[in-house]
């Protein structure tokens, strides 16, 4: 029996009874991550495939791949069990947004998974994520939402952001006072999009498209675009299973570290 998961955000959400849904067919269910380029991403993923092995997780990954991803990595990922799909890139509209990191341009063509209707579930990882033990049971979260982790507003990268100019961050909300009248509504709650359980729709991803044309590209990229489309079905899960690297040092009193089951190497670590 799945243990039972109740969604969390840092105790400020009461807590949601989960009730299983009924167990998907094994045959519904995959993992999914994304690679591009021809670097050393693809030795992430092949962690990670190692790692869902270990874990002795029943369900297989798919790696979504741009067309940029050499023959030879092609091979390594299928030699590892991989279901590798080929993708076309996503563009977000023009415009002069600097992202926190520039290549996060890249990031918005995750989106596509949203096509893989083959699949009634999905949990995607990022290809810099390591599962350390069995997380099958996220599948059985209730269908018609959005999981996630709290992402960290502490690290640099978050410098150009008003809630880092005030030392805001929603992992320690009551930290510093948030000036409502000038600052306007704390921000919503935010995830990190390195690892999300989602059902994959065509519906969902013509909305995403048709979304995305008339949305102007902010620092954090896909990431910022896909809190706004799911602010509404949301539901933060614990951060043992996107653990973001940062953590361990921005706010240890939120991680209990004999529970983490999911560690994500964030690239810009404390900065
Ligand atoms: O050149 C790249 C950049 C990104 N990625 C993929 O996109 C994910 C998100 O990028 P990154 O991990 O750098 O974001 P972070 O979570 O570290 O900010 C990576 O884990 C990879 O799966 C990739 O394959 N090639
Ligand atoms: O394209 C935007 C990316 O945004 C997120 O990474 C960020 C975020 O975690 C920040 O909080 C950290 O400070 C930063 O280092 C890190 O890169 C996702 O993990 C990644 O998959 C991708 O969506």
């Amino acid at each position: 029996m799945a243990p039972e998961i109740t969604p969390i955000a840092n105790g400020t959400l009461t807590a949601a009874a989960t009730t299983l849904a009924k167990q998907p067919s094994i045959s519904k269910c995959a993992y999914v991550t994304f690679l591009a380029g021809n670097g050393d991403y693809v030795k992430g993923v092949v962690g990670l495939a190692k790692g869902l092995r270990k874990a002795k997780s029943k369900y297989p990954l798919v790696v979504a791949i741009l067309p940029d991803v050499p023959k030879d990595h092609r091979r390594i990922l299928v030699s590892q069990g991989c279901i590798v799909r080929e993708i076309e890139p996503v563009s977000p509209p023009d415009n002069q947004t600097e992202f926190a990191m520039a290549y996060y341009v890249i990031n918005y063509s995750k989106l596509r998974i949203w096509k893989f209707v083959e699949y009634s579930k999905m949990i995607y990882l990022d290809g810099d994520i390591q599962v350390f033990d069995n997380i099958d049971h996220l599948f059985d979260l209730p269908d018609g939402h959005f999981y996630a982790v709290m992402d960290c507003f502490c690290e640099k990268t978050w410098a150009r952001t008003p809630q880092y100019k005030v030392g805001y961050c929603q992992q320690r909300p009551d930290k510093v006072n948030w000036a409502v009248d000038e600052m306007g509504p704390k921000p919503a709650l935010y995830f990190n999009a390195g690892m999300f359980v989602y059902e994959p729709s065509l519906a969902i991803y013509d909305e995403l498209m048709k979304k995305l044309k008339i949305t102007p590209p902010t620092p954090f990229a896909e990431q910022d675009f896909l809190n706004m489309f799911f602010r509404d079905v949301y539901r933060p899960i614990p951060n043992a299973y996107n653990l973001v690297l940062a953590m361990l040092w921005r706010h240890p009193e939120n991680v209990q570290l004999e529970k983490v089951k999911v560690v994500h190497y964030c690239a810009a670590v404390s900065g």
